[in-house]
């Protein structure tokens, strides 16, 4: 294959045809599917009379509307019933498989396509969601599509595009104690803005991406649109092919891992490939960031101070952020009290992110008036962290422990704030109004700070807190 980034492969492998538009169309690897975004799409088809083209290529699961306490069927709330049913009439006429609550494999679209297994190096990967990126960190070009595109995907397998230009965004240097991958991206989308990455995708390289987890990758990708990039992706290397090794698509199928991991190789971007730009940054120098505004570059090093709105990207929305969420320039976030601690969300709620929290809770208990909660991102990481005790180690701290679901993350069910209630949130969007209530307001942390949150009723540097790893 001919040298170029791993962008350019993926992309050029998939491409179908120029069309008269001059876009492209590229086919689909994987088209993973959820209960808000695609009713309209199916009956769009509906209304042609087309059939799913490729219901093999398509998964589905429930996570946006889904209660994270009790689950009954029918749902207290008629809306999410609706929004249920839909789905399982969807998935069931066109025979596409589903990850309801009954099989154990319900949970957040973006933590569920990596779990199985479906999300595969090399691959194009898209959803009606935009935070799909997320699958990037395996080395797949995934991309947030609209309903109308999810239409073409579910009609004919395939979508129409452009081609974006490719950013670097090397991180080289030491992570130091925590500080997560969740701080580089919020230092990303600091430095270039929430539409800094416009037109671009971002390969994610340099030596810290090298040593971060999978679960660290993902937190990265999925975080690529609230800096304005399309896609985010990471390189495969042997940290993904040793988690797809453990998945459903692989356990019991080496030969197949075998017949595929050349492929996956060779997708790698060259060391000679050519970027549209490169962007620098040194691990070293990162320290646990907390949004002091209302969208996720509105960050700061937790020791640091805020800045004068002058100096922001954009100084009128940084002053009305600043005023809603009642900070000043020059003091820093440390010390602001919180009244809820959200662990969740696609971003955030993986095992590894679950076990770092919890190595902050254990030994200590949720600070008086604080409302502290977590919520897995699938019934998989529930269970696996069930069966190592997080959940008792959370829940003796006074934290509730909920079913997966997005939750609190968009408050598309009950999980939301109540009048100007401040929440440290694992999540990834911090816009007024986020987490259910217009005068809400939501600091964007890692997942270690909002456990040190949860138990001081402020923010507070984690990395000045003594943690108990043993599991
Ligand atoms: C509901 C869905 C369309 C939306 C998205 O596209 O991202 C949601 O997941 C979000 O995070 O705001
Ligand atoms: S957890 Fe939040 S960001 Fe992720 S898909 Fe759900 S609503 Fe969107």
């Amino acid at each position: 294959m001919s040298s170029g980034t791993l962008y350019d492969k993926v992309y050029d492998r998939h491409k179908v045809t120029t069309l008269p538009t001059g876009q492209d169309q590229l086919f689909v690897g994987l088209h993973l599917v959820h209960e808000v975004t695609s009713p309209q799409a199916f009956g769009m088809l509906e209304e042609r009379d087309l059939d799913v083209a490729y219901p093999e290529r398509t998964h589905a699961t429930v996570d946006h509307i889904v209660p994270t306490g009790n689950r009954d069927r029918p749902y207290a709330d008629d809306a999410a019933e609706e929004m249920l049913s839909e789905l399982e009439e969807n998935v069931r006429e066109a025979g596409i498989e589903f990850s309801h609550p009954g099989t154990g494999n319900q949970g957040i679209v973006h933590v569920v396509g990596p779990e199985q297994g479906l999300t595969q190096p090399g691959m194009t990967v898209v959803c009606g969601d935009s935070h799909t990126a997320t699958h990037g960190a395996f080395g797949a070009l995934a991309f947030g599509i609209g309903t109308s595109q999810i239409r073409d995907v579910l009609a004919t397998g395939t979508v129409a595009m452009e081609k974006a230009k490719v950013r670097q965004v090397r991180v080289e240097g030491e992570l130091g104690d925590g500080v997560s991958a969740k701080d580089v991206i919020l230092e990303v989308i600091r430095r270039l803005g929430t539409d800094g990455g416009t037109g671009y995708v971002y390969e994610y390289a340099g030596s810290a991406i090298d040593s971060l987890s999978m679960e660290g990758r993902m937190s990265i990708c999925n975080m690529s649109i609230e800096g304005g990039a399309r896609a985010g992706y990471v390189n495969p290397d042997e940290k993904t092919y040793d988690w797809l090794r453990e998945t459903d698509a692989f356990r019991d199928d080496p030969e197949r891992f075998a017949e595929l991991k050349p492929y996956w190789e060779s997708i790698r971007s060259d060391d000679d490939a050519e970027y549209d730009d490169v962007v620098t940054i040194d691990a070293n120098e990162l320290e646990p960031i907390v949004t002091w505004g209302t969208t996720p570059a509105q960050g700061v090093g937790v020791t640091q101070p805020i800045p004068e709105p002058e100096d922001c990207h954009s100084p009128e929305t940084a002053r009305q952020a600043q005023e809603h969420v009642g900070v000043s320039p020059g003091e820093t976030m440390e010390g602001y009290p919180v009244d809820v601690a959200f662990l969740g969300s696609c971003t955030n709620a993986r095992l590894r992110d679950l076990r770092r929290a919890a190595a902050v809770v254990r030994g200590r208990e949720v600070a008086e008036g604080v409302r502290a909660l977590v919520v897995p991102g699938s019934q998989r990481v529930q269970a696996a962290a069930e069966a190592e005790g997080l959940d008792e180690v959370f829940r003796e701290a006074g934290f509730e422990w909920r079913d997966p679901g997005c939750s609190m993350c968009l408050a598309m069910n009950d999980d939301q704030l109540e009048g100007d209630e401040v929440c440290a949130s694992s999540s990834n969007r911090n816009f007024v109004g986020r987490q259910g209530s217009t005068e809400g307001r939501t600091l964007l942390m890692n997942p270690k700070m909002v456990a040190a949150a949860a138990v001081t009723g402020e923010v507070t540097d984690v990395r000045t807190m003594r943690e108990v790893t043993t599991a």
